[in-house]
């Protein structure tokens, strides 16, 4: 797979994504423009043949530097957006390291990445999760594009809660010593207090449905990767390790999953931000 650390690097020799951009990542630097995956696919051809043609140490080459500035400025040329279909590209999480491809399930596209960190007893945090969340651009405009250009990102977003639009959220485990109860535990939480705002108070059923997923017999390791997805019907589908764990039939569900992520409180403010502003420039173009 070619991967890139944003805002923009190109692959090395080795299992990892390795980073020749000299740009440093010290701070969160996930931010992106609705082009950017494209951009990545782009440059991911072109530097997949430089590389292929080249067999050298760690430092880059000329023209890997070249286009590593060219790319930094977030350029939107058309050749790099062409080029998507050329070839798998991801986004890193700069601060997890998590590789998230541009695209999954054929057709839905990554709106914006983030991070999950969660206190543990009130004392330090720790980065449990890296999440990306994804819809299909067709179906968005479809359901959406009458409204582009009267209503503001957040308020177009806020349309694609309440829509019949899929979308799916992708976590990446981060943490190492996850259990799944621990897991069931936290859904519990999170999705319990939602459910009891978008769903009325009587959801312990529907609660223990969702929970009841996360069998003991899985196992999350570093690496892991559950869907959430919300499909046409306002059917919510979970998978683990793209296996399908189930799916269940309920708004308010599906509404409360996805309010973690990009509703009024979400656990990463700045990746819902970022969300919101490339679904709005999906409908621009
Ligand atoms: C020790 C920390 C345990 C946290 C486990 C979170 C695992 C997934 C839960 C998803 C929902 C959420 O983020 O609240």
């Amino acid at each position: 797979m070619v991967s890139f650390r944003f805002p923009f690097s190109f692959p090395q020799p080795g299992n990892q994504p390795n980073v020749i951009s000299k740009a440093a990542a010290t701070s969160r630097s996930h931010s992106f423009s609705a082009v950017a995956c494209s951009v990545a696919a782009g440059a991911a051809t072109f530097a997949a043949i430089s590389y292929s043609k080249n067999s050298r140490g760690g430092e880059p080459s000329v023209v890997e530097n070249a286009l590593n500035s060219l790319l930094s400025v977030r350029s939107s040329l058309p050749w790099a957006s062409l080029a998507l279909a050329d070839g798998p590209a991801s986004v890193v999480e700069s601060k997890t390291g998590e590789s998230f491809p541009c695209v999954i399930s054929g057709s839905r596209k990554l709106l914006g990445i983030g991070l999950r960190r969660k206190s543990l007893l009130g004392l330090k945090s720790i980065d449990v999760y890296a999440f990306g969340v994804y819809a299909d651009k067709d179906e968005v405009r479809i359901s959406l594009g009458d409204k582009s250009g009267k209503l503001s990102a957040a308020e177009l977003k806020q349309e694609l809660l309440e829509a019949d639009i899929s979308l799916t959220v992708r976590l990446q485990i981060v943490y190492g010593k996850l259990s799944i109860r621990s897991v069931r535990n936290a859904f519990e939480d999170s999705v319990g207090s939602r459910l009891q705002k978008f769903g009325g108070t009587d959801n312990k059923e529907l609660l223990q449905r969702f929970t009841s997923q996360f069998k003991d017999e899985y196992k999350i390791p570093r690496g892991s990767v559950i869907e959430l997805s919300r499909e046409r019907g306002h059917v919510l589908r979970t998978t683990i390790e793209g296996k399908d764990v189930g799916s269940i039939e309920s708004k308010a569900l599906c509404r409360s999953i996805l309010d973690l992520y990009i509703g009024e409180e979400p656990f990463d403010k700045q990746a819902k931000e970022e969300i919101e502003n490339n679904l709005a420039s999906f409908l621009q173009k």
